[in-house]
């Protein structure tokens, strides 16, 4: 069932708003480095030493004290016109020339002079040498707090002596899948359905922020749906359940969660398809994103309400909507937002021939999804889009 029995649903908007004021906010842990990519940054990076903290050298070669011809000696006195090897990234003393890279110079006895490949000032002050702080000073920020680690982060962070980074890491999240009559694996027979979700929404949520903790099967159960939810609840922030929304006897949803004491927080969307989408919060805080059976309105109900709770879970900012121009007038459903996979061709969007519920071969060739109004839209207008995760 959807809004039927469970009271007029959620306007979308309001929906999307609700779900992520729902959500409290993003935990803050201290992570090994590797360990960070991909999370958010929670707090800034900062040099905790000058990068380089040392002069090197920039080549192979010679480092050089001033005219030629140099004698090759030791590095101890900085005598004019000494000389001695170096390799790339050895320390040098201040008060050297520079460098004399190795294809440049020859070496009679003791005597180092620049060969014929040298120019006549080689090598120009400084040139080779790699000075301290060129790329940061001590306690310079080179990373601010609020973007997703990459791996150059990283490095960079490794560069300026860090072993650890403090970020925002992503919220557990445990699925739950009910419906007796779904098969996990082959062809289903009459009556049985191939299980739409398990392959799929484990990625979907990562891409929306999450980290599946587990996938566990229900049956259509009170007892165990229960149980499956306290256990589900002990190790995530979010719960996200599909089917079993309706008033069937085959649906134990609703009463499970209300012997589990949650608080409704959405308890439909004014939205097709997808609207039976509920979202409520148990007593230990623990959010329960519960999804419709039907494989394409589950996908529009993680969309718009599991998107924002996830992206305030994980400190990350909502996927938005953006514009796109209809190629097709779309028609509105009276009293809820419809939401429409879409094709692009020439810039402009087209409703996919199939939107129904429980079909997902729209979605597969889709290129977003338009969020049509209750009036609809006409041809050559522009209507909100969200983009799908994977495209992003
Ligand atoms: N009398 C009413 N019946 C229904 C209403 C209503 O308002 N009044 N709403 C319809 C809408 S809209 C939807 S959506 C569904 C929601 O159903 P449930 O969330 O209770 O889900 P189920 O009944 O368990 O399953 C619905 C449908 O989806 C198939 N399904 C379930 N799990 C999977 C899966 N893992 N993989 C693929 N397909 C799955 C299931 O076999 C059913 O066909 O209720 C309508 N009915
Ligand atoms: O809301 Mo249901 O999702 O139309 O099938």
């Amino acid at each position: 069932m959807s809004s039927g029995k469970g009271g007029p649903g959620i306007e979308w908007h309001e929906a999307r708003r609700l779900a992520a004021a729902a959500a409290s906010g993003p935990e803050i842990a201290v992570v090994n480095l590797a360990e960070s990519i991909g999370l958010m940054l929670a707090g800034d990076v900062v040099a905790q030493q000058s990068i380089p903290h040392f002069a090197s050298s920039a080549m192979d070669g010679w480092a050089v004290v001033g005219e030629e011809p140099w004698m090759l000696g030791s590095p101890d006195s900085l005598t004019p016109g000494s000389a001695w090897p170096v390799v790339t990234g050895q320390q040098l003393p201040i008060g050297i020339r520079g460098v004399l890279r190795s294809e440049h110079g020859a070496v009679d006895g003791r005597e180092l002079r620049p060969n014929e490949r040298a120019t006549s000032d080689e090598p120009r002050p400084g040139q080779h040498v790699r000075l301290p702080a060129t790329e940061a000073t001590r306690g310079e920020i080179v990373v601010t707090a609020g973007c997703i680690v990459n791996p150059a982060h990283v490095a960079l962070a490794a560069a300026c002596g860090l072993d650890e980074l403090t970020v925002h890491p992503r919220p557990t999240v445990a699925i739950l899948t009910t419906g007796d009559e779904v098969t996990a694996a082959g062809l289903p027979s009459a009556g049985s359905v191939r299980d739409s979700f398990g392959p799929q929404l484990p990625s979907v949520i990562a891409m929306l922020g999450g980290s599946v903790h587990s996938t566990t099967r229900v049956g259509d159960d009170e007892d165990a749906t229960v149980a499956a939810l306290t256990t589900a609840a002990a190790v995530a922030r979010l719960v996200v359940t599909t089917g079993g929304t309706g008033h069937s006897s085959a649906d134990h949803l609703r009463s499970s969660l209300a012997r589990l004491g949650a608080t409704i927080v959405i308890p439909a969307l004014a939205m097709r398809p997808g609207a039976p989408t509920m979202l409520a919060q148990l007593p230990g805080g623990q959010l329960v994103l519960c999804l419709p059976g039907n494989p394409l309105a589950a996908l529009m109900g993680l969309f718009t309400a599991g998107g924002p709770v996830l992206a305030a879970l994980s400190g990350r900012s909502e996927i938005s909507t953006h514009r796109i121009r209809l190629a097709t007038d779309v028609a509105g459903s009276p009293t809820a937002t419809r939401l429409l996979p879409y094709s692009l061709g020439e810039k402009l969007a087209s409703p996919t021939p199939w939107t129904g519920s429980a079909m997902m071969r729209g979605l597969a060739s889709a290129d977003g999804v338009l969020v049509v109004p209750p009036e609809g839209a006409a041809a050559g207008s522009e209507l909100d889009a969200l983009p799908l995760p994977w495209l992003r």
